[in-house]
């Protein structure tokens, strides 16, 4: 992708991977919600995803999208999801059609399917379990910021099938920064670390695709979610396992 990259929820803590992984290798714009308390390393503006001439401004002249801005809580209320990751996400959609950006890549969430554990808990974190969801099962949210989510990812099948537009639903796990969450095992079966993240978004820049869900998480024994799909289409080679990980120190 030599194009300029949109970088929405740059500020946040996705946004933090995806730079610390990829800072030097695309052309970034990215897009804050306030002002950044120091200034980036790369032109940046400050707007609200919600606005259509915000949404405008950001999307003119660039060639792909990472959407990540949204309320990211899972016990986020109802209006907030409605205005900031349904709404926001179409409106987001909606600037990168007409600004004929080529590719949206869409920050979907291991929520948008949380009912799928709620009779398989705790049995599927282990790694012995052979249970795998795969991108190709109907959303099972397990709270309306996971509705919110699913609505995201069928908005971009429609942006994608009604203006051609490749999109890739990425259902991120549980990003943590340097080590996999302690003593929670679900979070180290859907765990992404740092460097798979960025990496992972820079298979989504660089793929031949049209519209796909995948699951973005390390290759971690633990896990529930497949990433062959991601590994087929986009290349996604994770370099991380949560099971390389006692606590906070790496033992393998
Ligand atoms: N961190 C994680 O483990 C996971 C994150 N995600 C998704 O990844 C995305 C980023 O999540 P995080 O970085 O963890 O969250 P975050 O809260 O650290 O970052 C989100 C950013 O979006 C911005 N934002 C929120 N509403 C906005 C609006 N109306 N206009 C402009 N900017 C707005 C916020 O200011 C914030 O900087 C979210 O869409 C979240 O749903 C999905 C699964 C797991
Ligand atoms: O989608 C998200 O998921 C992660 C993991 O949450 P968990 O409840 O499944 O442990 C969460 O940390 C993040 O805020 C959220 O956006």
């Amino acid at each position: 992708m030599d194009d300029t990259v949109l970088l929405t929820g740059a500020g946040g803590y996705v946004g933090g991977a995806i730079l610390d992984g990829l800072d030097d290798d695309y052309d970034w714009r990215l897009l804050y919600h306030n002002p950044p308390p120091k200034e980036p390393d790369h032109p940046y503006m400050v707007g609200e995803i919600t606005e259509p001439p915000d949404a405008r401004e950001a999307c003119e002249g660039v060639g792909a999208v990472i959407h990540l801005a949204g309320d990211p809580r899972p016990d986020a209320p109802w209006d907030s999801v409605l205005e900031n990751n349904i709404h926001g996400t179409k409106v987001m959609f909606d600037a990168a059609v007409e600004a004929g950006v080529e590719r949206f890549v869409y920050a979907s969430s291991n929520h948008a399917v949380g009912h799928f554990e709620t009779e398989r808990t705790p049995d599927l974190y282990q790694p012995e379990d052979e249970f795998r969801l795969d991108g190709t099962e109907l959303p099972r949210p397990g709270n309306f910021y996971g509705v919110s989510k699913a609505a995201g990812e069928t908005l971009g099948r429609y942006y994608h099938d009604e203006h051609d537009l490749s999109v890739c639903c990425i259902r991120i796990g549980n990003l943590t920064e340097g080590h996999p969450p302690i003593d929670y095992d679900r979070g180290q079966a859907m765990w992404l670390s740092y460097p798979d993240c960025a990496h992972l978004h820079a298979c989504a820049l660089e793929a031949d695709y049209d519209y796909e869900v995948v699951y973005g998480i390390s290759d971690n024994d633990r896990k529930y979610y497949s990433i062959e799909r991601a590994k087929e289409v986009l290349g996604y080679d994770p370099q991380d396992n949560s099971a390389e990980w006692e606590g906070e120190e790496k033992v393998v």
